[in-house]
């Protein structure tokens, strides 16, 4: 842009071309030939139909010249949200999906975990797996990492540095009897939380934040979960962990914790259940228990993959926008097998058709829904919607270019494709080769620098 211009209105960049974008009342609002502005503080400050942009210009004191042109096949959508991904499982992602949730967590994810005092391995691992999900189009993460402290505060640098949205859980659990060197003493685990949150606070990155991450009820001895609790309390911050994802497990946090009337009353008694909570799975929730998740604004991480792979359960997402419960996807990797919010988008369609082939009166997902799954709801199950999730003037410009028609792409269009058409296309077989660039405020995260 122009210097003057520039200086006049802050605006750093003006794009025209299609939008797409979920909002309140549709959940694909699809905006052929707009016109979109961001400033330099990376925020949204106008979108309105291409017919205005002279006007616009004028207003907003930028250049038309300088306005960048979407090319054909190509459109702009919202960053997509992951609510719930293991940072730390990402070295066997797309192995070991052969056993049920705990012995799966014996067998392989705790003796992979306890690795992470060893911060080379966590740069080389973390580093991968914030580059692997931002190409896919993972413009806000949700991570847990493991229970070492400086591994996790690494992870939220490397969030940082790679230019990602994130929300980074040092992982808590005081007790685990079959793998006993991953785990901590219970001063240990409320002692470096308070560690973590003190040192990646400091360091005032502006999209990277600490939450609270109590593994699992089964991990975590009432005394550590009143703590978490209470630092939660008294902090304000986001909570994050599982509940209700298989069925072995909800009985056994039945027999754990016997003063409690459900999964959900463990989590609510230890102070655990706030509006910035979003719990992972819930496949095998009561009403009684999504009554008090939307009592509490509590919400849940909807993780299709995973719940296959470690043949858990589905959860009944019909049941779950009954009962007003906030809902995003989530990969879960490594239980999911995939890095990708759009694979979670596709598992999302098949699991909510075979809930329709048991029970026909169940209405499976639409691509238009599980769009806005991917997007708006992941926000809101995050309570970042005020940021991010759509194309609101005021919100950060999160976005993915996408081009349908890159050269050795995984999908053909047609003339007579609309956009709509193009964009169900994209969510069934789309891939990283059709993310050309990814936007998180503003800044343009991928193609990478090469600095990183
Ligand atoms: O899918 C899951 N992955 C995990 O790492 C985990 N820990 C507790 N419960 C869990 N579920
Ligand atoms: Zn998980």
């Amino acid at each position: 842009m122009s210097g003057r211009h520039d200086t006049a209105a802050g605006i750093a960049r003006v794009y025209r071309g299609s939008f797409v974008h979920s909002t309140r009342d549709a959940a694909l609002e699809i905006l052929n030939d707009f016109v979109l502005g961001v400033d330099k503080s990376g925020k949204i400050t106008f979108i309105e139909e291409g017919k205005n942009v002279d006007r616009l210009a004028q207003e907003q004191g930028f250049n038309t010249a300088d306005v960048e042109n979407l090319g054909p096949g190509e459109f702009f959508m919202p960053g997509m949200v992951d609510t719930h991904i293991h940072a730390s499982q990402y070295t066997y992602m797309g192995t070991a999906l052969d056993l049920p949730l705990l012995q799966w967590l014996n067998t392989y994810t705790f003796p992979v975990e306890s690795r992470y005092r060893d911060l080379k391995f966590a740069r080389d691992v973390y580093t991968k797996v914030v580059k692997r999900t931002l190409r896919n189009g993972t413009t806000t993460a949700c991570y847990f990492a493991t229970i070492h402290t400086d591994a996790s505060l690494l992870l939220g640098q490397i969030a940082d540095d790679l230019g990602q949205r994130a929300l980074v859980g040092k992982v808590c659990m005081d007790i685990n009897p079959m793998v006993p060197q991953y785990k901590e003493l219970l001063d240990e685990s409320k002692d470096e939380t308070l560690r973590f949150i003190r040192e990646l606070l400091q360091k005032k990155y502006p999209r990277v934040k600490p939450v609270v991450t109590p593994r699992f009820a089964v991990s975590c001895s009432s005394s550590l979960l009143d703590a978490l609790g209470e630092i939660a309390r008294s902090s304000g911050l986001h909570i994050q962990s599982h509940i209700s994802e298989n069925k072995e497990e909800v009985e056994l946090v039945k027999q754990l914790f016997p003063d409690c009337l459900s999964y959900t009353d463990v989590y609510l008694k230890h102070g655990l259940l706030t509006d910035k909570t979003v719990m992972a799975h819930g496949c095998h929730l009561t009403d009684e228990e999504l009554k008090i998740f939307h009592k509490n604004g509590a919400s849940i991480s909807h993780c299709p993959s995973s719940n296959i792979s470690l043949m858990s359960g589905i959860l009944n997402v019909r049941n779950v926008q009954k009962h007003k419960v906030k809902l995003g996807l989530g990969t879960d990797v490594a239980g999911g097998y995939s890095a990708s919010i759009l694979d979670a988008v596709r598992r999302a369609i098949d699991t909510s058709k075979v809930l329709t082939i048991e029970h026909p009166q169940l209405r499976p997902l639409t691509f238009e829904e599980v769009f806005w799954l991917a997007t708006l709801g992941g926000s809101e199950a995050l309570s970042l919607d005020d940021r991010i999730g759509n194309f609101e003037v005021g919100k950060d410009f999160d976005a993915l270019r996408v081009n349908v028609s890159v050269p050795g792409g995984p999908l053909d269009v047609f003339p007579e494709d609309v956009l709509k058409v193009i964009v169900e296309k994209f969510l069934n077989l789309g891939d990283d080769r059709n993310i050309v660039e990814v936007y998180v405020a503003g800044r343009k995260v991928v193609p990478f620098s090469g600095k990183e």
